[in-house]
């Protein structure tokens, strides 16, 4: 079969590109009202995915007019020590968002230090409590990287009704928020995992398969319906026998390019748009904030009285 024209990769670039350009509009706009968009990154220790993610993110903040705020602690650092530092976050409204890059060492509880972070504040919708709009079909904050992915199927045109989808990996920040926002497309998702008995026999069987698990070149060509739309997750750092390391997804997409009608590349498809994402969360997390404000201090007794006299 011959390869994929290069139409048939769906790449993350343009798509980015225009969420970016979206987000710095109504960043200035927000801006030159008194609320200026900006987004504190923390980081715990030292992990190769999280630190292509941060330094995208301070690239296109810039692009999108977006205040960026790398805070890094040491592995060692204490739950406590962290709880205090967001806890200061909430309190400064000069902060309008705060993203805690995974994964965090293992002494520390992910799902605490979540809902330390105040849900007005939460720009991937990852507090236990804002995880819960997605089952209610409110999905215009979900977590970036299944907001991305889906945004990419959706580049095919493809009906999401009724589609058979196959989501292979099944983590809080990946492959669950993507069954739960392809369900309320009406799609037919099936999660794999690692205890699924085959993951290939469900794959075949794809319109669109979702591989998120962290293993590169878990996904081959035959384990792919043919003219399947294939999005690859993955972000996994390679390192080449001369030393030179890449990053490669979990799709081996020089085989499976040859079956599935539709591919993300890696790098270049999923991980672009999670940045833009990211930072259109952002704008919907900040005017939830200007909301606030509005409703709090926008109109006042004296206000009234003043106009009155
Ligand atoms: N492009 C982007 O924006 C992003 C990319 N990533 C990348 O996506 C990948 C997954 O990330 P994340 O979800 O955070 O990773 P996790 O390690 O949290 O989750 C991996 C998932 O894969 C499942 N799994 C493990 N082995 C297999 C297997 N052999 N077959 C099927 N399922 C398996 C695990 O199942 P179980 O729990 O049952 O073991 C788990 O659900 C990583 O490469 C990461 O770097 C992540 C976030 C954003
Ligand atoms: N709370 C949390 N949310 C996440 O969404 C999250 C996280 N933690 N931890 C780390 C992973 C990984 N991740 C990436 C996002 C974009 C790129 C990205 O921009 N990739 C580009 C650039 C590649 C490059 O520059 O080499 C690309 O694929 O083309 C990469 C990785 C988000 N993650």
């Amino acid at each position: 079969m011959p390869a994929l024209a290069d139409t048939r990769y769906l790449k993350g670039g343009p798509v980015a590109a225009r969420i970016i350009a979206e987000v710095r509009t109504a960043a200035e706009e927000a801006a030159a009202d008194g609320f200026a968009p900006r987004l504190v990154s923390i980081t715990v220790g030292d992990v190769d995915a999280v630190d292509v993610y941060v330094r995208n993110q301070r690239a296109k903040a810039e692009q999108a007019a977006v205040d960026f705020d790398e805070r890094r602690f040491p592995a060692d650092v204490t739950a406590g020590e962290l709880e205090a530092a967001i806890a200061g976050m909430n309190a400064d409204p000069r902060v309008t968002g705060i993203i805690i890059q995974r994964p965090v060492p293992a002494h520390i509880p992910i799902k605490a230090l979540q809902s330390a972070i105040h849900p007005l504040k939460d720009v991937e919708g990852m507090h236990p409590a804002s995880i819960g709009n997605i089952v209610y079909n409110q999905l215009d904050l979900a977590p970036c990287t299944a907001a991305a992915s889906v945004e990419l199927l959706k580049e095919t045109g493809l009906d999401l009704k009724g589609l058979e989808v196959v989501v292979v990996g099944h983590s809080e920040i990946v492959g669950k928020p993507i069954a739960f926002l392809l369900m309320s497309e009406g799609a037919t998702v099936t999660v794999c995992h690692h205890m699924t008995r085959s993951v290939a026999a469900h794959a075949r069987r794809a319109d669109a398969l979702f591989v998120a698990v962290g293993k590169p070149r878990l996904i081959k060509a035959d384990m792919v319906k043919p003219g399947a739309a294939v999005i690859d997750i993955g972000i996994n750092a390679e390192t080449a026998p001369d030393g030179s390391t890449r990053i490669v997804g979990d799709v081996d997409t020089d085989s499976v390019k040859d079956v599935a009608s539709w591919i993300t590349p890696v790098p270049g498809g999923v991980g672009p748009v999670t940045v833009a994402i990211l930072l259109r969360n952002t704008m919907v997390a900040l005017n939830r904030q200007r909301e606030l404000y509005r409703r709090t201090y926008g109109a006042t007794d004296a206000g009234g009285r003043l106009a009155a006299e």
